[in-house]
């Protein structure tokens, strides 16, 4: 047997969801830059899970049941209003929200497609509303009921700040919830994958997933870009600040990625819009201080910033606390789980690999007296 470390190269499964090839990112066939500029977000969760784009019916139709499904159990409000939550990460509350949602629907445990389709609206719809009440609760603030004729984006936005969002803040939030939609066999999906291929439900898939997503070398990287920023503060301190991360071996937030090699096609879309907010509300330093950086690590390492890179200065300018944007992702990337886990269910078989073992051999088992 030979190992690949991390299973890097290693073809998994088949999909039809999305594919990366020589840096390019498509949905189902639609390129990202397509998408990203011309899509919603709800258009984009009707194509991943139905592997074709909703005609105008079918998108009001979607629209209406992400709306109508927003609304939480009381018991997942009062849970959060029952912990100390100023020490609570919201990844590890979502998480945790996200199992406790399974305890409230009837049919968790359903198998059949039409089942897990009808699941998979009712979490997607919850999620904006779990971030949401969890950042409200935890600042003494009432959780707020979405609109009925908001998109997905916009109610994300209102329901986070109990106010009507800007146009701009709606396109900014609608642009990276498609960006980060779905991404073929990263870390968080294979997991969400590998569960359901148990023939587990979906609430468990999405759980472990987010248990995956929340680390810093996938989606926690972007609150942590943030954080570095923050620590830089200025932008004459950006290299010597690189430097010496790199002198002491410590990995640059944002930077590098498993497949993509030239660049992550997303990561120009979220360099635009980090140029036009930060420029809006007098910031631009967040921008110019992540280009800088940008520019030194492509040169010095060859590595490309990654999605996570310019998110970060994104969603600062919309105001957003900074633990709250791995949430972000997963608001986002739970279409992309969902569709999988349907396609997984699709044609399943038990995901179990083998390992090469490389530890003693021949040992003698001793009581334990003799030891
Ligand atoms: C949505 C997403 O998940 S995108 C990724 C988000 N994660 C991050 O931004 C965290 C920072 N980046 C990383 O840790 C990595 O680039 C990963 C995890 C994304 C990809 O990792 P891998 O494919 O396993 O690459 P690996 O960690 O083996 O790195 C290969 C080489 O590049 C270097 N490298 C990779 N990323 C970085 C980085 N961000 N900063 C500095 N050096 C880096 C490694 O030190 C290593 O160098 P070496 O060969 O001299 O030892
Ligand atoms: O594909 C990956 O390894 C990580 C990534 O960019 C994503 O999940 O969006």
């Amino acid at each position: 047997m030979s190992t690949t470390k991390g299973l890097e190269g290693v073809i998994a499964t088949e999909s039809s969801i999305s594919s990366i090839i020589d840096d390019q990112l498509t949905y189902v066939g639609f390129t990202i830059d397509d998408l990203a500029e011309n899509s919603s977000f709800e258009e984009v969760v009707f194509l991943l899970w139905n592997k074709r784009l909703p005609n105008s019916e079918e998108l009001k139709e979607i629209k209406s049941q992400l709306n109508q499904n927003m609304e939480l159990p009381k018991e997942v409000i009062d849970h959060f209003k029952s912990y100390d939550l100023k020490t609570v990460h919201p990844m590890a509350a979502l998480r945790t929200a996200v199992s406790l949602l399974g305890l409230f629907d009837s049919e968790a445990d359903e198998m059949d497609p039409s089942a897990n389709l009808r699941k998979a609206v009712r979490l997607q719809a919850k999620i904006a509303s779990v971030v949401t009440a969890f950042a409200r609760i935890r600042e003494g603030k009432e959780p707020i009921s979405p609109k009925s004729d908001y998109s997905y984006a916009a109610n994300f936005l209102y329901m986070l700040n109990g106010k009507e969002p800007e146009a701009i803040e709606v396109e900014a939030i609608n642009k990276a919830l498609v960006l980060h939609a779905d991404h073929e066999l990263n870390a968080s999906t294979f997991t969400s994958r590998v569960c359901v291929a148990t023939l587990s439900d979906v609430y468990s898939g999405i759980t472990a997933a987010i248990g995956a997503l929340k680390g810093p070398l996938h989606g926690g990287a972007n609150e942590r870009v943030m954080k570095m920023l923050t620590e830089i503060g200025e932008v004459d301190n950006a290299i010597p600040y690189i430097k010496e991360k790199m002198a002491n071996k410590e990995k640059i937030m944002g930077m590098g990625h498993r497949v993509y090699r030239k660049g992550d096609p997303r990561a120009k879309h979220l360099k635009k819009m980090s140029k036009e907010l930060t420029e809006l509300t007098g910031q631009s330093k967040w921008y110019e201080m992540s280009v800088k950086i940008e520019d030194y690590i492509k040169a010095e390492k060859g590595l490309p910033a990654n999605v996570d890179f310019y998110s970060a200065s994104v969603y600062h300018s919309l105001g957003i606390d900074h633990d709250l944007f791995t949430p972000i992702f997963a608001m986002s990337r739970f279409s992309g789980w969902l569709a999988h886990m349907l396609e997984q269910y699709d044609n399943n078989r038990l995901i179990r690999p083998r390992a090469e073992y490389v530890g003693p051999k021949n040992q003698y088992y001793v009581p334990v007296e003799e030891r």
